[in-house]
């Protein structure tokens, strides 16, 4: 799905209107018509108790208003609150007379009216059209409603909120449970800074332009499974353990096999043909019994990695877990960057090294794949502003090295070298638990081996990363999911992935 920018989504808005021959008035009754279906489905008149509609001046305020209509239609008890303003866009005005008159309408010039804790308000205060932070009256209307612990229901964005840009720290912004949007998600909806204003975040679709969307040139996309469609294709019946390449990982040190081992599993249960992972000898038994499908190939030291072993038969190489800082190990990655043919995947202390050895990053072979947490992206760039920021400073770094930057998070971002960022939609909050990237480094060093594009291999590793962690916690639960239980779910989510070829 593209991410679209606010002004880009008001030209989708134009561009169905033109193509379908509808007036503006009939897109938002769509819209709002949505909304009030999603209401509805999830409260009965009687859970929902009386529902307070804010509705500003411009085209939120008229969805606020069509909502009102629809719900009062269907036997919910509503009253409206109104924002003064000075002007009021056509849509809107034409939904204030639609209002019926049993709705009753408070203006809000004199403040929010008392709202009971728990009460349900829709926010349909501004939605993509504001243009600059909230100040007097409609900053004060949304402190208060703050401050009133309702269950607030943001249409389209909370209001106060920009849709692609940060606004200044202390702004009045709504606080919303669940932030009801339209077709396509949007990026402050992605962001961690965002979260407490947001909460949960839904999609409905009203029939935007499909040709408008694809037509347009997005920066950002928002990955979901029909992006995905052919590029894992069903293996043929003749396939054989060489059609899938055979990966190297380096990982592990003294107390941190375990790196090695979550990281030897994932990228054998991502489908690699062969595996040869090299540990320092203190790993030897532990990996062999463990992973007895990986092959272990020891370094000659006890603690840690020193040496750089032959790389010829390697079709990928993924460096990092649980590696350590030894001047030595630091050596081998030096090596590495230097003698590499095979594509590379990076993360952990690899990165670590490379954030304290910075004049390296040069050497980054093009096309390697990064897989920072944002501690460790700010090790090899910079301390970031805001989340704003942390995405300029990604983009800027992929564009420099020519490589893609795994930034991991909730919504992980990938970012490629020719600028685009890639935000991925499966995973959750249970994931945050050790391991759970040495999982990651596995399974992306074994899409490389099996010889997908550095894009492709790091869009669904990701998102087949992400989709095993949903599937693990459906049977652990989120508090009780282990790295480990991501492996065991790769495979179910892989499949739900992989294009088969029907007739
Ligand atoms: N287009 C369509 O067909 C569809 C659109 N849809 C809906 O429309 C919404 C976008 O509507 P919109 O463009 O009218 O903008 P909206 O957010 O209501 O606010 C604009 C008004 O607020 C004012 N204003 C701005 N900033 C302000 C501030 N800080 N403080 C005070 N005032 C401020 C601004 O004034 P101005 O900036 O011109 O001075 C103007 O009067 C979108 O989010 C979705 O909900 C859906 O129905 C689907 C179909
Ligand atoms: N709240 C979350 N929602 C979704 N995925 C998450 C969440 N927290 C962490 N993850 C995922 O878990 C992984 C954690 O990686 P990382 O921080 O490197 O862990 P470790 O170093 O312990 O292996 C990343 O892929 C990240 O996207
Ligand atoms: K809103």
């Amino acid at each position: 799905m593209k991410i679209l920018t606010a002004d880009q989504t008001h030209q989708a808005d134009q561009a169905t209107i033109r193509e379908e021959k509808i007036t503006s008035e009939v897109l938002m009754e769509r819209a709002a018509t949505a909304f009030t279906d999603w209401l509805t489905a999830r409260q009965s008149p009687a859970e929902a108790g009386e529902i307070m509609v804010l509705c500003g001046p411009g085209n939120n305020g008229g969805d606020g208003l069509v909502a009102a209509r629809r719900l009062h239609e269907r036997g919910y008890r509503v009253q409206v609150g109104l924002l003064p303003a000075s002007k009021h866009s056509d849509d809107f005005t034409i939904n204030r007379q639609r209002l019926p008159a049993a709705v009753p309408v408070t203006d809000l010039a004199a403040g929010l009216p008392s709202i009971q804790p728990n009460a349900l308000v829709l926010d349909a205060l501004f939605g993509t059209g504001l243009s600059r932070p909230l100040d007097g009256a409609a900053a004060a209307i949304v402190q208060q409603l703050n401050a009133a612990q309702a269950r607030v229901i943001a249409i389209d964005i909370p209001s106060g909120l920009l849709a692609d840009a940060p606004q200044p720290a202390d702004s009045a912004v709504v606080r919303a449970r669940h932030t009801v949007s339209f077709e396509l998600p949007k990026l402050a909806f992605l962001l961690p800074q965002n979260a407490e204003y947001v909460g949960h975040w839904h999609l409905l679709p009203i029939g935007l332009s499909r040709e408008f969307i694809e037509e347009t040139d997005a920066a950002m996309h928002f990955v979901d499974a029909t992006m995905l469609a052919g590029w894992l294709p069903e293996r043929p019946k003749f396939a054989h353990k060489g059609t899938y390449g055979h990966a190297l990982l380096l990982a592990g040190s003294h107390g941190k096999i375990g790196a090695a081992v979550l990281a030897t599993k994932a990228c054998l249960h991502s489908g690699a043909g062969l595996l040869t992972v090299r540990v320092p000898g203190i790993g030897y038994d532990i990996l062999q019994i463990s992973a007895p499908e990986a092959m272990t190939l020891t370094d000659p030291a006890t603690d840690f990695i020193t040496e750089l072993p032959d790389l010829k038969p390697y079709s990928a190489i993924g460096i990092g877990p649980g590696l350590g800082k030894e001047k030595s190990t630091k050596d081998v990655l030096v090596k590495l960057l230097r003698e590499a043919q095979a594509p590379l995947v990076i993360d952990a202390d690899a990165l670590n090294l490379l954030g304290e050895n910075r004049e390296l990053l040069a050497q980054l072979p093009a096309d390697s794949i990064l897989t920072p947490h944002p501690k460790e992206f700010e090790r090899l760039t910079q301390p970031a502003r805001d989340d704003y920021h942390r995405l300029e400073l990604l983009r800027t770094f992929c564009q420099q090295y020519r490589c893609y930057t795994v930034l991991k998070g909730a919504y992980t971002c990938l970012g490629a070298p020719e600028g685009t960022l890639y935000f991925n939609s499966t995973g959750n909050a249970g994931m945050a638990t050790g391991g759970s990237g040495d999982v990651l480094t596995g399974v992306i060093t074994a899409l490389r081996a099996q010889h997908l594009s550095p894009l492709h291999a790091a869009v669904l590793g990701v998102y087949a990363h992400g989709r095993a962690g949903d599937l693990a916690a459906q049977e652990t639960g989120e508090a009780g999911l282990l790295a480990g239980d991501i492996v065991r779910f790769l495979g179910p989510a892989f499949r739900e992935v992989t294009t088969r070829t029907e007739f």
